[in-house]
């Protein structure tokens, strides 16, 4: 049980955190804080916090769990405030995409050593943001990773887990580094991807015409290309040196479809394209038969 619980970024993923809490009696109280109070007071009316504050210090005092949730280009501005009023035995946790840029802020501002901060990160989401999009169950069965550090306090580790639990999702671990780079693989690489084929396609002559004749390969391929600029500009940011290792493997792919396709290599293609859809076809099989992660 939680008695106050700190949420910065009252949004898709720190509201749909506070309606599973909620939903299950987990907490007594559960504060807002952002920059917003029209979003915070929209978070208030729809029931998803108990009340809000635009001051980080006043809004971490008495807390015994603060969560960030807020765009990863946010989160260090933070720090320095929740620092000089957050009590000692608080923990401090948050909800980023990205993990190593976030564990460096933190041991810039609280020291190398600072036990009480356990970073996560929930692996689900939508395309939606801000506080109306917000869910109770966008958590169940889904994978939530925490990444402690050799120095976290495995007391804290146990509470935030707990928390997480109480959602229904499915808890991991695993070190910072590969964390990024497997998240540059699965989700930061199709975004860019996503995002660079619309953009790619609205700078053509004939845009209309595609925009017009696109149907669902087209709907299903760019959903993503919908979700918030702000959160993937940081996270694009933060995670560098792991995305643009992705973007030169798939250039280099791309370059070898492209050469395949320039010989004339229907066989080479049919290779290619029969091995991508036996590792699609796998993964589906293996979420329909239950296993967690969409
Ligand atoms: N959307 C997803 O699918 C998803 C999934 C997992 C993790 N995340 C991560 O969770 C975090 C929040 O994402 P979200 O989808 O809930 O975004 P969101 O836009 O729905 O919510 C973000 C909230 O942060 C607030 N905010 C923005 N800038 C701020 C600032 N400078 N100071 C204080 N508050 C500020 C906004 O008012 C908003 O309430 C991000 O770090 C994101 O990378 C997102
Ligand atoms: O389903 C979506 O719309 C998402 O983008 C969710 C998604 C992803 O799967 O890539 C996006 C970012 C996260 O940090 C975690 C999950």
């Amino acid at each position: 049980m939680i008695k106050k619980l700190v949420i910065f970024g009252v949004g898709l993923i720190g509201g749909s955190l506070a309606l599973a809490l909620r939903e299950a009696g987990y907490c007594q109280t559960i504060v807002g804080c952002s920059r917003n109070a029209a979003h915070l007071q929209k978070a208030v009316d729809l029931g998803v916090i108990d009340g809000f504050t635009l001051n980080p210090q006043e809004a971490v005092q008495d807390a015994d769990m603060i969560l960030l949730a807020v765009p990863m280009g946010a989160m260090g501005k933070l720090l320095p405030q929740i620092k000089q009023a957050m009590p000692a035995d608080a923990i401090l946790t948050d909800a980023g995409s990205t993990k190593g840029s976030v564990v460096a802020e933190v041991e810039r501002v609280f020291g190398k050593d600072f036990a009480r901060f356990v970073p996560g990160h929930p692996i689900a989401g939508r395309e939606m943001s801000g506080v109306e999009a917000a869910i109770p169950d966008l958590y169940a069965n889904r994978r939530v990773i925490l990444t402690p550090l050799p120095y976290t306090d495995p007391d804290a580790v146990v509470a935030v887990e707990t928390m997480w639990k109480v959602t229904g999702a499915v808890l991991e671990s695993m070190p910072v580094e590969l964390h990024d780079q497997v998240l540059a693989a699965t989700s930061h690489l199709p975004h860019v991807l996503a995002f660079s084929l619309v953009d790619t396609l609205l700078n053509l002559p004939m845009r209309e015409a595609i925009f017009r004749y696109a149907a669902g390969g087209f709907r299903d391929f760019t959903r993503i290309a919908s979700s918030d600029p702000v959160m993937w500009r940081d996270i694009c940011l933060t995670n560098k040196t792991a995305i643009l290792e992705m973007i030169s493997k798939l250039q280099a792919d791309l370059s070898e479809f492209a050469a395949l396709i320039e010989q004339q290599d229907g066989e080479g293609l049919h290779t290619r394209m029969s091995r991508a859809k036996q590792a699609r076809d796998s993964y589906i099989t293996y979420l329909e038969n239950g296993k967690t992660d969409k």
